[in-house]
């Protein structure tokens, strides 16, 4: 269903993460690159949100604000009800560690570490003992389907299986927030459900919130919720599993037949050709920050 708020959870749901008038700018004067301006985002606890937009619309941004990897440049970030903004470092590190699991396009596994061990990382970080944490790893790389491949290097595993261990990294700590860059990018479609639908298992069979930015409209089309940035603006949002997933004054385009996965292809098709400012490479303008950083 259409709503013009982006942000606001349904009846009866908390808002795992609420973001307002976020702007983030970088730079002063003239050369200022406004990535995100005044963005309105809530997501309720337990909801799946992907993030989609033309190249340099500033979904990355939106995605490491909501993460606390990059602090607005004005606006407030509440993650569990926390106020991120006016944390000093450690304490957003220490939040960020209780609270958020992170997933990026390029898996950011540490390759001298085994699966389990990669796993236990968030865990050690977290000044808890590798002996007692082990079959909570485990439990994570069983849920992930990997749990004959414990003692494999990342060099050693295939990139979804790759993904997979990243995402068993990202549950161990069970988050209550999930946030995924491109998760789907680096992998072939048959891959890419694996994790999406590993990802839908974290929202329905954990009660997660997962926050993804992608530019395929197959894996949007996963969501409960597509946002749309253009230029550093939220300008739509729709709900491809509701089978609401119709532009806004466009009631015929609801007709059955309609796939949302098309919907969605053809609301970014509009946004790629309406004023977009395509600066980059897909996944080119914010490297994922190394793994330490994300954990
Ligand atoms: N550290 C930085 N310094 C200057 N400009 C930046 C910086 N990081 C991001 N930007 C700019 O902010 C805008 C939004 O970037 P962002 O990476 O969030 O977009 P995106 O939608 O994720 O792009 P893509 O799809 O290409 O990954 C872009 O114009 C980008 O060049």
């Amino acid at each position: 269903m259409w709503n013009d708020d982006f942000g606001e959870p349904g009846p009866g749901r908390s808002a795992a993460l609420r973001m307002t008038a976020v702007t983030r700018r970088h730079g002063r004067g003239r050369s200022a690159v406004h990535a995100l301006r005044g963005v309105d985002v809530s997501l309720s606890a337990g909801s799946f949100t992907a993030v989609m937009g033309p190249s340099g619309s500033g979904k990355s941004t939106l995605l490491q604000c909501a993460a606390g990897l990059d602090r607005p440049t004005a606006g407030s970030v509440r993650l569990g009800g926390q106020e991120l903004t006016r944390m000093g470092r450690r304490a957003l590190t220490r939040l960020r560690r209780a609270h958020v699991g992170f997933v990026f396009q390029s898996f950011n596994l540490l390759p001298s570490l085994t699966a389990e061990q990669n796993v236990l990382l968030p865990l050690r970080l977290a000044g808890r003992p590798a002996r007692r944490e082990r079959p909570r790893a485990r439990e994570a790389l069983d849920r992930v389907g990997l749990a004959d491949r414990l003692h494999s290097r990342p060099g050693e595993l295939s990139g979804g299986q790759q993904q997979r261990v990243a995402l068993a990294r990202a549950l161990v700590t069970e988050p209550e927030v999930i946030c995924a860059d491109e998760p789907t990018g680096a992998l072939d479609p048959v891959t890419a459900e694996d994790v999406l639908a590993l990802l839908r298992d974290a929202v329905d069979g954990l009660g997660a919130t997962v926050l993804m930015v992608t530019h395929d409209p197959a894996a949007a089309a996963c969501a409960d919720t597509v946002l749309f940035l253009a230029d550093g603006h939220l300008v739509d949002r729709l709900e491809p599993a509701s089978g609401s997933a119709v532009p806004r004054g466009d009631g015929g385009t609801g007709a059955p037949g309609v796939r949302p996965v098309d919907v969605i292809a053809d609301r970014m098709r509009s946004l790629s050709g309406a004023g977009a400012r395509p600066r980059s490479a897909p996944g080119a303008a914010v490297p994922a920050p190394p793994a330490e950083v994300a954990l």
